[in-house]
C-alpha cells in the first residue's frame, strides 16, 4: 500500500492524462455498450413490428447506432494514443528520475548490486510501472464509473434486474481481481527477482566467457541459466494459467448474469412489464457491460510484479548516498596542495580499518608515492580523496579547504586519474578521449596523443580517431589504453594528478615509453602515486610505506624499510607467480 501511494504521487505531472485518458475510454465504453444494447432494441423491435404488421421509425435508431460505431472505434484509436503517450512520457521520466538518484551513489553503494540487477531495475521495473498506470488505475476508475452507470440504467427499468446485473459485475470485478491479486503476488515478486537473476548470470556467462571456456565450466554456467529460465517459465505458466481462469470467470459470470437476466425477464415479458424489444436491449446491454471489468483480473495479478518491481526501485532510491552534498557552493582553491590529517576509514561491514590515523602532504607541484603490499589500504586512499567514500575520522584537504566543501563534480573537476584498469567506452577513439574535455578540438585531442605517445598508432588506423575500441576496449592492448588515460587526463588539464600503477603489467619498453609520457603530463601537476612496487621511484619527492592501513614509514624512496621491503617484494613475487 505504501508503495501504491508513493508511486500515485510520482505520477502525479500526469494526472491530467490520466483524467483524459479515463474519459475517453469510459465514452468507448459507453458506445460499445450503447451498440450492443440500441442493436438489440432495433433487431427485435423491426422484428416484432414486421410481425405486427406497423411501421416504425428507424432513422433515429439506424443513426444512433451508426454514431455509437463511430464514437467506439475512434474513442478506442484516441484512447490508446493519449494512455500510450501518457505512459512512455511517464516511464522516460521515472527513468531520468531513477539515473538521479543512481548517480551519487556510485560506486560505493552500488558495490553489492550486480551490474545485471541495476539493468532490470533500471529498464525491467521501471516499465511493470507503467502496468499500474494502463492496466489498474485506468481500467479501475472506468470500470467504478462505468459500474455506478449502468447499475443506474438498469434502476431505471427495474431493481430486480439492477441487483443481479450489479451483483454479477462485483463477482467479475472485484472477486476475481482480489483472488488473482493474491495468487499473483508471490509469482510475481519472484518474477522481478529472477528476471533480474537470469538478467545478471547471462551477463556474468558473456563477459566471462573465455574463462568458462578455459576451465570447462560453460556447461555449469548453461544450467545455471537453464535452471533460473525454468524457475521463471513456471511462474509465468502460473500466472498465465491463472489469468485463464479469470478470464473464462469473466466470461462465465457475463453468461451467467445474461440468464438471470432473462430469467428474471421473461415473465415480466408476459405480464407486459417490459417490452420484448426492451428485453433484448438489457440483455444486449448485460452482457456488453462486462467489457468494463474484463481487464481487471489480470490487472490485478500484474500487481504484485508492479510492486515488486517499486519495492526494488525504491531500495535504491532511499539509500542514504556515502557522501553529503554542500550546500554552499564549492571553494575555489588557489593552490592545490593535498593533505590527509589523521584519517581513518572502515568499508562497511568490515571487522579493521582499511586505513588508520593517516597522515600526508604533497604540496603544489611536488610528487609522493604511498606504497604498500596489495590490500594495505592504497587505493582507499584515493576513494576517499575522490570523495566516493566519507572518512569515519581525520580530514583530507585541498589547497587549505577540507574537501567536505566541495561539491563531489566540482572536487573531482581538480582532479585526473590514469590508472591501471582504464574503461574505455564502446564507441570510437576519439569519442572516448572527449569523456575528459567534450569541447576538445581535433588539434587538442592530437597534441594530447602526441604527448601520451599514441598519435602515431591511432593515425595508422583505417579509420584513425573514429576507430571502434569495441566493448570495454578490447581492440587495443593494455599498453596503448593506458597511454590513451594519459591523454585523456592531458586533455582534462587538471592540477592534480592521481596515478594508479599506470605501468603495471606492461614490459619493460613500454612501460619506459608509458613513463616518458607520463613525464610530460605530471610537469606543474600535484600528483600522487600508488603502488606495490618500491624500485623505481627515485622521480618521486617523498614515499608513505602502508602496511595494513598504517603508516610505517615516510621519508624519500630511501627510507623503505628492509623488512616492508621484503614484504612488498613478497607480494610482487606473488602477483607475478
Ligand atoms: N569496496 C570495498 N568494500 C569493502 N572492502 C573493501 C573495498 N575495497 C577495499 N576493501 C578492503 O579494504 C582493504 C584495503 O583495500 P585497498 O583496495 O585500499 O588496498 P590496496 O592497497 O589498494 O590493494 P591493491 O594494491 O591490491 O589494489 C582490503 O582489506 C580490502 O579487502
Amino acid at each position: 500500500m505504501k508503495e501504491l501511494l508513493r508511486l500515485w504521487s510520482l505520477f502525479r505531472p500526469y494526472r491530467g492524462w490520466m483524467i483524459a485518458g479515463t474519459l475517453i475510454a469510459l465514452l468507448t465504453l459507453i458506445a460499445n455498450v450503447a451498440l450492443m444494447a440500441l442493436a438489440g432494441w432495433f433487431i427485435t423491435a423491426m422484428a416484432v413490428a414486421g410481425v405486427a404488421g406497423v411501421a416504425i421509425n428507424y432513422f433515429a435508431p439506424a443513426a444512433l447506432i451508426r454514431l455509437s460505431a463511430v464514437v467506439r472505434t475512434a474513442g478506442r484509436y484516441t484512447e490508446r494514443l493519449v494512455n500510450h503517450e501518457a505512459t512512455f512520457r511517464l516511464i522516460a521520466e521515472l527513468r531520468v528520475w531513477f539515473y538521479r538518484h543512481l548517480e551519487p551513489l556510485a560506486p560505493a553503494r552500488l558495490q553489492q548490486y550486480h551490474s545485471g540487477d541495476l539493468l532490470s531495475r533500471i529498464r525491467a521495473d521501471i516499465d511493470a510501472l507503467d502496468n499500474l498506470y494502463v492496466r489498474v488505475l485506468v481500467p479501475v476508475a472506468v470500470a467504478a464509473i462505468s459500474a455506478v452507470l449502468f447499475f443506474v440504467f438498469l434502476l431505471l427499468h427495474d431493481p430486480l434486474l439492477a441487483l443481479s446485473g450489479l451483483a454479477f459485475l462485483l463477482i467479475a470485478g472485484v472477486a476475481l481481481p482480489v483472488w488473482s491479486q493474491g495468487r499473483g503476488q508471490a509469482p510475481g515478486r519472484r518474477l522481478a527477482e529472477d528476471e533480474a537473476e537470469l538478467r545478471a548470470a547471462v551477463i556474468d556467462g558473456v563477459q566471462g566467457m573465455a574463462e568458462l571456456t578455459i576451465y570447462g565450466a560453460n556447461e555449469r554456467q548453461a544450467q545455471r541459466v537453464e535452471a533460473l529460465g525454468r524457475r521463471l517459465i513456471a511462474d509465468q505458466a502460473r500466472l498465465s494459467s491463472d489469468h485463464g481462469v479469470t478470464q473464462a470467470a469473466v466470461g462465465l459470470s457475463a453468461s451467467l448474469s445474461l440468464w438471470v437476466l432473462l430469467w428474471l425477464g421473461i415473465p415480466m415479458v408476459h405480464d407486459g412489464t417490459l417490452m420484448p424489444p426492451q428485453l433484448a436491449m438489457l440483455a444486449l446491454f448485460t452482457l456488453a457491460s462486462f467489457e468494463a471489468v474484463a481487464p481487471l483480473p489480470q490487472a490485478f495479478q500484474l500487481l504484485g510484479r508492479t510492486l515488486a518491481a517499486a519495492r526494488r526501485i525504491f531500495a535504491i532510491v532511499d539509500t542514504d548516498p556515502p557522501v553529503v552534498e554542500p550546500t554552499a557552493p564549492s571553494p575555489r582553491p588557489e593552490r592545490f596542495d593535498i593533505r590527509f590529517r589523521g584519517v581513518g576509514f572502515s568499508y562497511p561491514g568490515a571487522s579493521t580499518p582499511a586505513v588508520a590515523d593517516i597522515d600526508l602532504d604533497v604540496p603544489q607541484g611536488t610528487r609522493a608515492a604511498v606504497v604498500g603490499a596489495t590490500g594495505s589500504g592504497k587505493s582507499t586512499l584515493f576513494n576517499l580523496l575522490l570523495r566516493f567514500w566519507e572518512p569515519d575520522a581525520g580530514d583530507i584537504s585541498i589547497g587549505g579547504h577540507s574537501i567536505t566543501a566541495f561539491r563531489g563534480d566540482d572536487l573531482r573537476s581538480h582532479i585526473a586519474v590514469v590508472s591501471q584498469q582504464t574503461y574505455l567506452f564502446d564507441t570510437t577513439i576519439r569519442e572516448n578521449l572527449q569523456i575528459a574535455a567534450p569541447e576538445a578540438t581535433q588539434e587538442a585531442i592530437e597534441a594530447a596523443c602526441r604527448v601520451a605517445q599514441i598519435h602515431d598508432f591511432i593515425s595508422e588506423l583505417p579509420d584513425g580517431y573514429g576507430t571502434w575500441v569495441g566493448e570495454t576496449g578490447v581492440r587495443l592492448s593494455g599498453g596503448q589504453a593506458r597511454r590513451i588515460a594519459v591523454a585523456r587526463a592531458l586533455l582534462k588539464d587538471a592540477p592534480i594528478l592521481l596515478l594508479d600503477e599506470p605501468t603495471e603489467g606492461l614490459d619493460a619498453e613500454t612501460e619506459r615509453s608509458l613513463m616518458q609520457a607520463l613525464d610530460r603530463l605530471m610537469v606543474g601537476r600535484t600528483v600522487l602515486l600508488i603502488t606495490h612496487r618500491p624500485a623505481g621511484l627515485d622521480w618521486v619527492d617523498g614515499v608513505l610505506v602502508l602496511d595494513n592501513g598504517r603508516e610505517v614509514a615516510r621519508g624519500d624512496s630511501k627510507v623503505i624499510p628492509e623488512a616492508t621491503q621484503g614484504a612488498l617484494l613478497r607480494d610482487v613475487a606473488g602477483a607475478t607467480a
